[in-house]
């Protein structure tokens, strides 16, 4: 199913301005071929340590809701998989569409899901801080989880409630404890490739690691998902739906896979 015509003149502004990277060679999200996918039996099983008591708060920034972490520590922490070594939990958010029938930024043999969570990590071994690791070759690693209409998620409900209290562009609410390991599918299958962020500054800098199999929510979630908006209080209203950057070209890349 091809997405909605994207006109990019209907895009978030903070999309407009890219239409491509100029000279970008791993640009970010791309379309996964499985058959193309590459087993790569050196690949590590992703190890994932999340300290619940490191989540801070909830904002709307004008293009996603994100949930920021204490990053002062290597408390939350992932390890493994495609690694050297840890990498920092900074923040997770994610991307949706209008409707159920487009939303996330990654595809499978060209399948498309209603929404997409990025976890995105830094590395604390080459830079001091998230904003100098995205400036790093692979400075970051984002976990991508695929986000299926179907059942009730219980653990995503708590994001849920608390997202009328973000309704507009940079409003804040506190958010105390929250595990971000229960919105993880229990599947250890991975892709991963060399990618950017899908948003400005669009850097090169991402290791991304997409999960195989997505979780399920239900239709009310996503609804109050969609209820987000991009305009701040006062505002004629926009609601944030199709926070999503079109597909990227391949290039030359190879994408890996943990699984046979
Ligand atoms: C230097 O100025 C910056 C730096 C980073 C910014 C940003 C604006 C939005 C998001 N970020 C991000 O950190 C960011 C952007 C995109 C993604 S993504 N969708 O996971 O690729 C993750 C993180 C501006
Ligand atoms: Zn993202």
């Amino acid at each position: 199913l091809q997405r909605a015509p994207c006109r990019y003149a209907d895009l978030h502004p903070l999309w407009q301005s890219e239409l491509s990277v100029s000279g970008g060679t791993r640009q970010s999200p791309i379309n996964i071929q499985w058959r193309d996918s590459v087993y790569d039996p050196h690949l590590k099983p992703l190890k994932i340590h999340y300290d619940p008591t490191t989540c801070l708060y909830i904002w709307n920034n004008g293009y996603s809701f994100q949930v920021e972490f204490d990053d002062s520590a290597d408390k939350s922490v992932i390890m493994g998989g495609p690694l050297e070594n840890h990498y920092r939990l900074k923040q997770f958010h994610f991307h949706w569409g209008a409707i159920n029938e487009w939303g996330s930024e990654h595809m499978v043999d060209s399948k498309v899901y209603p929404a997409e969570l990025h976890l995105v990590h830094w590395n604390p071994v080459t830079s001091t801080s998230f904003e100098e690791a995205i400036m790093e070759n692979n400075g970051l690693v984002v976990i991508g989880v695929f986000l299926k209409l179907g059942a009730h998620h219980a653990g995503l409900q708590k994001l849920v409630d608390a997202l009328p209290a973000v309704k507009h562009k940079d409003t804040i609410v506190e958010f105390d404890v929250f595990d971000p390991s229960c919105l993880m599918p229990s599947c250890p299958d991975y892709w991963t490739y060399d990618g950017s962020l899908t948003t400005p500054p669009l850097t090169e800098s991402v290791t991304w690691i997409i999960k195989k199999t997505p979780i399920e929510v239900d239709q009310n979630q996503l609804e109050e998902f969609r209820m987000l908006l991009f305009t701040s209080a006062g505002e004629e209203e926009k609601r944030m739906v199709d926070n999503f950057r079109p597909l990227q070209p391949l290039m030359n890349r190879t994408v890996r896979s943990s699984f046979r």
